[in-house]
């Protein structure tokens, strides 16, 4: 079955208990139900520094930049630093045996990074790679998502977005790259939270520029005849927002890009690597399946 319905899915290479809220620090932000993890993040962290192990120095050394793939060195013009790809790769292979060959949903705005950093975890975590949209189109003939919204509407393209998620929800070892408004409809989340879902939190500004700098051409939502292209993005990524808020904070983690950037010194967030990004996806990872296991425990 598994094989079948992974057969149909484009592949270009059960949590569900924590909730988000607004925090003002720190670039992976929990609230959960339980406020006992908190204790533990500090722990966590801290168990994902970078091993300084003699067998791990020589590890580090013995290992090359031909050691990873493409996408994590470089992506997009942004250059991964050696250390990151290696602080990447490490993290990742400590907590994959604890994923379980759960799915990892990415959540967020359109142009907010999502498959750029899910292809970059899948290729590290040796897992595949899927976009809900690129599943709509396959399962539709090939029908980009513009058309579906142009001939059939958006609420059909709901439907189709629904039932992609579905499919994939069937599926182990996949990074999930999800439609920016996968988010809204509840019956998306019971399928979501049959694996871990991480909110990519990237300021309107940010995405506006990536996106008016792309064109909204394939984006149905944001297309718009003349104008300006940045300021009637902004405007409309900040509704849209404004109205999503609350359904991306139902991811189990958020991982926030202004606060990596702060964490780095860095004070603009386009200055981040998608590489880096993904750091901070896997310490949401590690920080998610512990507060997993401590419930399992618990219970
Ligand atoms: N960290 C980054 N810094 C700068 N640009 C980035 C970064 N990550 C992604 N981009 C660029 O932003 C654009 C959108 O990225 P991507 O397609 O990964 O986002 P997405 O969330 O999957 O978008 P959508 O939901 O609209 O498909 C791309 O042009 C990509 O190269
Ligand atoms: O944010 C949204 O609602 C969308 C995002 C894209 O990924 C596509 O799913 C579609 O263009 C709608």
């Amino acid at each position: 079955m598994e094989t079948k319905i992974a057969q149909s899915l484009i592949l270009s290479p059960g949590t569900g208990s924590e909730k988000i809220v607004r925090v003002p620090s720190g670039s992976v932000r929990f609230s959960r139900r339980s406020r006992e993890p908190d204790r533990f993040h500090q722990l966590v962290s801290a168990q994902w520094q970078p091993k300084t192990s003699p067998s791990n120095r020589l590890k580090a050394m013995s290992c090359s930049y031909k050691n990873f793939p493409a996408s994590i060195l470089e992506t997009g013009g942004l250059q991964a630093s050696f250390d990151d790809a290696l602080i990447l790769k490490n993290k990742l292979q400590e907590i994959e045996p604890y994923l379980n060959g759960r799915c990892i949903y990415l959540v967020g705005m359109m142009g907010s990074g999502k498959t750029t950093v899910g292809k970059i975890l899948s290729q590290v975590l040796g897992y595949s790679f899927s976009d809900s949209d690129t599943v709509v189109e396959q399962d539709l003939g090939g029908t980009s998502v513009k058309d579906v919204f142009n001939l059939y509407g958006e609420g059909f393209f709901r439907e189709k977005e629904t039932e992609a998620l579905r499919k994939l929800s069937l599926m182990h070892r996949f990074v999930v790259s999800t439609g920016g408004g996968a988010v809204i409809r509840p019956i998306n989340w019971k399928y979501m939270q049959k694996g871990i879902s991480v909110w990519l939190d990237v300021p309107v500004d940010a995405l506006a520029h990536r996106i008016s700098a792309i064109g909204t051409g394939s984006r149905p939502l944001l297309n718009h005849d003349s104008g300006d292209a940045y300021k009637k993005t902004y405007m409309r990524l900040s509704n849209l927002l404004e109205e999503r808020f609350e359904a991306y904070a139902n991811a189990n983690a958020r991982v926030s890009v202004e606060d990596i950037a702060a964490k780095l010194g860095h004070r603009d967030v386009s200055n981040l690597t998608p590489t880096a990004i993904a750091i901070e996806v896997s310490l949401s990872l590690s920080y998610t399946t512990y507060i997993c296991s401590w419930k399992i425990a618990g219970e």
